[in-house]
């Protein structure tokens, strides 16, 4: 099939897309949506009214032509004085309607996106193609405010229109055949190369992706240190040029053969107008219509031309945005594969025989080899494991499954017997504290920085300095100019920034926010100097006594704490046992520790 008519049914099948705009946008503002309505039908309905009252003044003028101004034609020209500045106080309100309209509009999509993305899997995000499309859709949610002000101006013209032709029509129907016929084509082509221009910024996309990314690694703060000592300044410099030339080379090429291919056609248009005027003027000569029919004509002839020429190219933009849409109707499409089922299962407390990997294989979405390849472990109550491994290995893999944010290919994990998918998925992640090694930073208060590890609790001050305490992230606050208040990293005015370490203490700090059952640390000190290393799990020992833990690290003093060690390797856990005991065995856990232990003599 010829691309063309690929984008063409693209195009009209996309137009199914508007009514569940349409609908959002009714969800965002039903007064301003009718208000919105109710004006512009006015609104629509001026510039025919204003011109069969110049066609009544002119016949008035020239039916008593020396007579003087009559009452009749005072109030006549007094009505077109109202008319003309309803119609401007209407044009204002209108505007400003829409300006209302497009931030509730903005803002209810927007919350609709943030609300819908939070549901999805993570595997959806780390697929490249969800990627533009999450990318297309966030800018959709605030661009496409486009689209519901042109289907708005759409139905306005139509009206306007409508009135003009049955004007027309009166007199004419062969003037009105005329300038529609000469008008179709131009709207016609126009559309297809709306069409072409949308396929080609689809297949953009990818590129202006990078472009973004090239663009903030060239001037942000994180990359700034790197990008001077390795000078990779020119190197981003000429990937960003080669990209956007592509782009460029393809922009100029699409809009050099629109303008050729619309430049004939816009001739066209201006025939149907001047013929159909010349039409006009030809049978008033013949004394067949009055001057001020004439004028009407005149005047009506124009306005349709140019509000059918304004119609057809916004009827083919609506058609565009709604195109442009398919991204975000789609995004809103994509369900979440991992949810609680319909009889969930509260999460026990306590918990009482724990959890158990029980051979569990995983490869990631996309991924051929599997990461994990028939692991089994438990996880007792009151225990507190440490997992280690080689980089790679899957270690941050496990957490994730016993998380479920990833489901295991085979294989089973089990909570007290059960299989873990048969929970209420939000009840587990409340009864399980994990802080992962790439934790968030986030751009807020302190005090909301570890707030986030309970935000139902976060105006609670006592327990965000509780749980501050417990993973020295006290010590942090303390020395911050405005203490708990005091906004962390650079984005915003006054922002503080924190060293590695510091964060990590903060992002501890969000474990014990809660009141869990089961703690998960993932590289918890990996940025912590040697003394609060020390300190952070001398405290971790005494909070976690009777829970449950599972921690991930690289380092031996972390690990010889822990009531047993498993050790990952090639996708099982080959070893397991308490320190001296994997030291006597002599496996690889006694080689990575003399690995480490050497360096220290
Ligand atoms: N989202 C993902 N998609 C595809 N592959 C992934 C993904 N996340 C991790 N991997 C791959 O899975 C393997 C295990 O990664 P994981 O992060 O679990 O290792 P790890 O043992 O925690 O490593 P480290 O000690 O470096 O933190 C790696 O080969 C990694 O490349």
């Amino acid at each position: 099939m010829p691309q063309s008519e690929n984008e063409s049914r693209g195009r009209l099948a996309s137009l199914k897309n508007i009514l569940p705009v349409l609908r959002m946008v009714w969800d965002s503002g039903p007064g301003t949506v009718l208000a919105n309505l109710v004006l512009r039908t006015a609104a629509a309905l001026v510039p025919v009214a204003v011109l069969v009252v110049a066609r009544w003044i002119i016949d008035g003028v020239m039916g008593g032509a020396g007579q003087g101004m009559s009452r009749h034609l005072w109030g006549l020209v007094g009505l077109e004085f109202a008319l003309a500045t309803v119609g401007a106080i209407l044009a204002r309100a209108i505007l400003y309607l829409n300006v209302v309209l497009a931030e509730k509009y903005t803002r209810h999509v927007s919350l609709m996106l943030i609300d819908h993305a939070s549901r999805l899997d993570l595997a959806t995000y780390e697929d490249p193609s969800f990627h533009d499309r999450l990318e297309r859709a966030r800018v959709q949610a605030t661009d496409r405010i486009v689209m519901v002000e042109a289907i708005a101006r759409f139905l306005q013209q139509l009206i306007t229109v409508a009135s003009l032709c049955v004007g027309i029509l009166v007199f004419s129907p062969w003037i009105l055949l005329g300038i529609i016929s000469c008008l179709v084509p131009a709207a016609l082509v126009e559309g297809r190369f709306g069409a072409e221009f949308y396929a080609m910024s689809f297949r953009h996309t990818p590129k202006r992706r990078e472009l973004d990314y090239l663009r903030q690694l060239g001037a942000s703060r994180e990359s700034a240190k790197e990008l001077k000592i390795f000078g990779l300044s020119p190197f981003l410099k000429s990937r960003y040029e080669k990209l956007s030339g592509e782009i460029l080379e393809d922009v100029v090429a699409h809009f050099g053969r629109a303008f050729r291919g619309l430049s004939l056609l816009s001739v066209l248009g201006s025939l149907g107008y001047y013929g159909a005027y010349a039409f006009a003027v030809y049978k008033t000569a013949r004394g067949e219509l009055s001057v001020g029919e004439l004028t009407f004509l005149a005047g009506a002839i124009a306005a349709a031309n140019r509000n059918i020429q304004d119609m057809f190219s916004t009827a083919v933009g609506v058609a565009d945005q709604a195109l442009y849409i398919n991204d975000m109707l789609a995004f809103f499409a994509v369900k979440p594969a991992i949810r609680s089922g319909p009889k969930a299962l509260k999460v026990p407390r306590p918990i009482r025989q724990g959890f158990e990997f029980r051979d569990v294989t995983f490869s990631y979405p996309g991924r051929t080899r599997p990461v994990l390849e028939g692991a089994s472990f438990r996880l007792a109550p009151g225990e507190r494991i440490a997992l280690i491994g080689e980089n790679g290995q899957g270690k941050t893999t496990i957490v994730k499954l016993l998380m479920r944010l990833y489901d295991p290919t085979s294989g089973q994990i089990l909570l007290d017997g059960v299989d873990l998918r048969e929970y209420d998925i939000d009840d587990l992640w409340h009864e399980v504290g994990v802080i992962f090694q790439d934790f968030a930073r986030y751009e807020m208060t302190a005090a909301d920085n570890i707030a986030v590890g309970r935000i139902e609790r976060h105006g609670e001050r006592a327990l965000i300095e509780e749980a501050a305490d417990k993973s020295l992230a006290n010590m942090v606050v303390e020395r911050l100019p405005r203490g708990y208040e005091q906004m962390l990293g650079r984005r915003f005015d006054g922002g503080v920034d924190l060293s590695g370490g510091e964060w990590q203490k903060i992002a501890l700090a969000r474990a014990y926010m809660r009141d869990a059952q089961l703690l998960v640390l993932d590289e918890p000190t990996a940025a912590l100097d040697a003394r609060a290393e020390l300190d952070v799990f001398h405290r971790f020992g005494e909070l976690t006594a009777g829970k449950m833990a599972l921690l991930i690290s690289h380092r031996f003093s972390t690990v010889r704490m822990a009531d047993r060690i498993l050790v990952l390797s090639q996708g099982k856990i080959v070893e397991e046992g308490h320190h001296d005991q994997l030291l006597a065995s002599g496996g690889g856990y006694a080689t990575m520790y003399e690995l480490q232990a050497s360096r220290y003599r």
